[in-house]
């Protein structure tokens, strides 16, 4: 856990404050962001929890440590830390940039080795061709996987980040960051990252600082600051899109309408399907099985549309079928749901967990969750 207590910071010469009277705590194994306009105290707080710079007043704790009585370069050794501009040193090869601080912390050569190879797996890089290059011999987005590499060279349990994906692409961006959140499902460590983009914010905080002028604003889980923003200057800057970005966040498990409430239709009973849908009262979805009796796709009102004047066993067998070709994992979320339904012009999709299917999603079931969501 990182806490903050009336943490402030004036630079010499400065007559304002960059960061001013901040507490908060951000709790261990989360990730928790610092998001807001340029020069509201972003970077000045992180440089604050490594001791990179001192607080003009207040105190920094690192799980109940202050850390005034840690030695400064022993609380760095322990902290991964991980900039925009990666910071590697150009005279040095891949595999000597990442074994610095295990070096600091007097590893073998044989151990350091090993954990080289482990890392560079670990973000994606192959260590056969990476370990020998020289940074520059990398591309952006390698330079940056190796970045996070270095930084969680002895496995720290903090990891301090700074705009860490922000010198490369979008596309690259995006797969940087899932990639990392991958790991951190496993990892769990106490993140504290910094970015000035609030679509990153949303997408990788457990829980979002909104700062301004070195204060924090509004400090609340993603989908509470998308929901209820606590001012004009947080309205403001999570846009105008924020039903969209809140799309990004929510889960198709969130929606689901779940298979056991659907009516089971099997081979026999197909030529019927739609009339025994309308019978049992539930004439949006049906679950067609097999004869193993295992649910194999959907069958959906809007079936019934495209079918009209046409009705066949195997026309609605290729819907059926169409249809499980848009499934979506569980977990997916609903802005991917929706752009599947858009391109397989379906109004209900399969979701599925571990390849079966557990549910179906439904397109009204999105606009309506996502509305009350809003007015909780
Ligand atoms: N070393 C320094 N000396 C004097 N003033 C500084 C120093 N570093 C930062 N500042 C000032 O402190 C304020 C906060 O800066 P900081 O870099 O923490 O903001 P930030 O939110 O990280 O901004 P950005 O998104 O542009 O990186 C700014 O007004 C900045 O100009």
């Amino acid at each position: 856990m990182i806490e903050l207590k009336n943490v402030t910071k004036t630079y010499p010469g400065q007559s304002f404050k960059a960061v001013d009277n901040l507490s908060m705590i951000m709790e261990t194994g989360e990730i928790t962001v610092l998001v807001g306009p340029s020069g509201c105290g972003k970077s000045t707080t992180i440089r604050l929890i490594n001791g990179m710079i001192e607080t003009t007043s207040g105190d920094v704790f690192i799980d109940g440590k202050n850390i005034k009585d840690t030695d400064p370069n022993r609380l760095r050794m322990n902290i991964g830390y991980v900039i925009q501009h990666i910071g590697l040193l150009p005279h040095l090869t891949i595999a000597q940039n990442i074994a610095i601080v295990p070096k600091l912390h007097g590893w073998d050569k044989g151990r350091i080795d090993k954990r080289v190879v482990e890392l560079l797996e670990l973000v994606g890089l192959d260590p056969g061709i990476t370990k020998n290059k020289y940074p520059l011999q990398l591309s952006g987005g390698q330079m940056q996987r190796v970045g996070v590499a270095r930084a969680m060279a002895v496995d720290p349990a903090t990891m301090l980040m700074d705009e860490p994906f922000g010198a490369v692409d979008p596309i690259t961006r995006r797969g940087l960051q899932d990639e990392f959140l991958r790991l951190q499902t496993v990892m769990k460590k106490t993140i504290c990252f910094v970015t000035h983009d609030i679509n990153e914010a949303v997408k990788m905080g457990d829980k979002i600082a909104i700062m301004n002028k070195g204060q924090i604003v509004q400090y609340d889980t993603p989908k509470n600051i998308l929901s209820h923003p606590v001012n004009d200057f947080v309205q403001d800057f999570i846009g105008a899109d924020r039903m969209v970005k809140k799309l990004n966040i929510l889960l198709a498990e969130q929606i689901i309408y779940p298979i056991e409430k659907t009516l089971r239709i099997n081979e026999s009973e197909l030529p019927r399907a739609f009339d025994l849908m309308r019978e049992k009262g539930d004439y949006h979805v049906a679950c067609y099985i097999d004869n193993a009796g295992r649910a194999v796709g959907l069958i959906t009102k809007e079936m019934e549309k495209k079918l009209v004047g046409n009705f066949t066993i195997e026309g609605l067998k290729g819907l059926i079928a169409d249809n499980q070709k848009a499934a979506v994992h569980h977990d997916t979320n609903l802005s991917d749901v929706f752009s599947q339904m858009l391109e397989h012009n379906s109004e209900c999709v399969p979701v599925v967990r571990n390849d079966d299917i557990i549910g179906s999603a439904f397109f009204d079931d999105i606009r309506i969750f996502v509305n009350k969501e809003d007015d909780e």
